[in-house]
């Protein structure tokens, strides 16, 4: 059915090249939306015509899916999404969401195809390792979202020989990351070959990797314990699972978060810039609290210094004679420190508000 092919995705992009799609996503070619914007089947599928809203997408799985549902409720984007179907039409805004596989992502808003996107940094990189940017596709990175922390690190059986990346040249490496996996043994190859990395093609043909890089999907970790690989590249948080798996990491080949991407050319780019603006003010409302607190006048300054606030501090006369009360944000991984600071300085009843949501520059 045309509608699964064109909107899951799943099928076009995935496959040991990860997501690759060089002629675009099912070979569909590129074509920027706002030219011509036509979508039939799925005006068929839902009885609406999403030809007129922006298209958002979103993680459909996976680590990054729950945190952008709280992000979307958090910006009041709000839709019912029926079992099943990867397309949900906002209430309140003329928008829709596209739930995709985060690997995706990239492809669709790369190409025009879908307007905004929340993906990881690392498939951003994956994706323009094999698909690089031109003036009218790829896409653009406008907010990093402070979540989904990670790097992308090669990783070598604790106990064993190899223990720098280099020992890896010639050996199997496993990874869902196989174009950024490629980039970084080529170079590695080359540094140890004499040879610049801008110098890996000869006459116009890519020299043949010497490192056998082999796609996998999931459970990365498992494939040095069965004799797959020698060697993975995989992402790391905490390192909780590296460690299980007996694993150690020995070089990072990207570090990264989530972040909100856009296609160069949006269908409609003032609505892109309001969903930026409330996103951004829930992001700012979770990395930030509100401190205030009361001080004699003549310890302003140093509190002041303690907490100089996003712009500057809020400073309120009290009735009581000399003091005056500050409030001011201060960001919440902080706070305990500042605290203790403003006490030593005299500052009392110190108190620390939640913020639900701002708009701050
Ligand atoms: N352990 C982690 N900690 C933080 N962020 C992560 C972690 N693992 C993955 N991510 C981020 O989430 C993105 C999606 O990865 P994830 O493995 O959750 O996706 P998926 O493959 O679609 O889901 P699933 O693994 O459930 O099939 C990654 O590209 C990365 O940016
Ligand atoms: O450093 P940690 O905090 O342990 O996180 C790292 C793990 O998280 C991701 O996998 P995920 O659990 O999403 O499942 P997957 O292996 O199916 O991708 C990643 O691929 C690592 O395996």
């Amino acid at each position: 059915m045309e509608h699964s092919n064109r909107v899951n995705g799943t099928n076009g992009t995935n496959g040991t090249n990860g997501t690759n799609g060089v002629n675009g996503v099912n070979g569909v070619a590129h074509k920027p939306r706002s030219a011509s914007r036509s979508l039939p089947f799925l005006t068929d599928t839902l009885g609406n015509s999403l030809n007129d809203r922006l298209l958002f997408a979103v993680p459909k799985k996976g680590r990054l899916h729950q945190v952008c549902l709280d992000l979307l409720h958090g910006s009041d984007i709000q839709f019912h999404r029926h079992s099943r179907l990867d397309i949900a039409l906002v209430k309140n805004l003329p928008l829709a969401l596209v739930f995709l596989p985060a690997a995706d992502i990239p492809t669709f808003v790369g190409e025009g195809r879908v307007d905004l996107g929340i993906t990881g940094r690392d498939q951003v990189a994956e994706h323009e390792c094999a698909v690089p940017p031109t003036t009218t596709t790829g896409v653009e990175q406008i907010l990093d979202l402070d979540f989904g922390k990670c790097d992308l690190q090669v990783q070598v059986p604790q106990k064993g020989a190899l223990n720098r990346p280099e020992d890896l040249i010639g050996k199997n490496v496993v990874t869902s990351f196989t174009n950024l996996t490629e980039q970084y043994f080529r170079r590695l190859e080359a540094v140890q070959d004499g040879s610049t990395a801008t110098n890996e093609e000869t006459n116009g043909e890519k020299k043949k990797l010497r490192t056998n890089i082999k796609y996998v999907g999931g459970s990365v970790e498992a494939a040095c314990a069965l004799g797959v690989a020698d060697g993975i590249v995989d992402l790391v948080e905490s390192g909780e699972t590296m460690r299980a798996a007996g694993l150690k990491a020995i070089s990072t080949v990207v570090s990264s978060s989530a972040i909100l991407i856009k296609s160069k050319h949006p269908s409609d780019p003032k609505l892109v810039d309001l969903i930026l603006a409330r996103i951004k003010g829930v992001i700012t409302a979770q990395k930030y609290v509100l401190c205030t607190y009361n001080i004699q006048r003549p310890k302003l300054e140093a509190a002041c210094k303690i907490t100089p606030g996003k712009r500057a501090p809020t400073i309120n006369s009290l009735e009581e004679d000399g003091w005056v009360a500050v409030s001011s944000m201060v960001e919440r991984k902080q706070i305990a420190i500042v605290m203790d600071k403003l006490t030593e300085t005299g500052a009392c009843d110190i108190l620390v508000m939640k913020i639900d949501n701002s708009r701050t520059h």
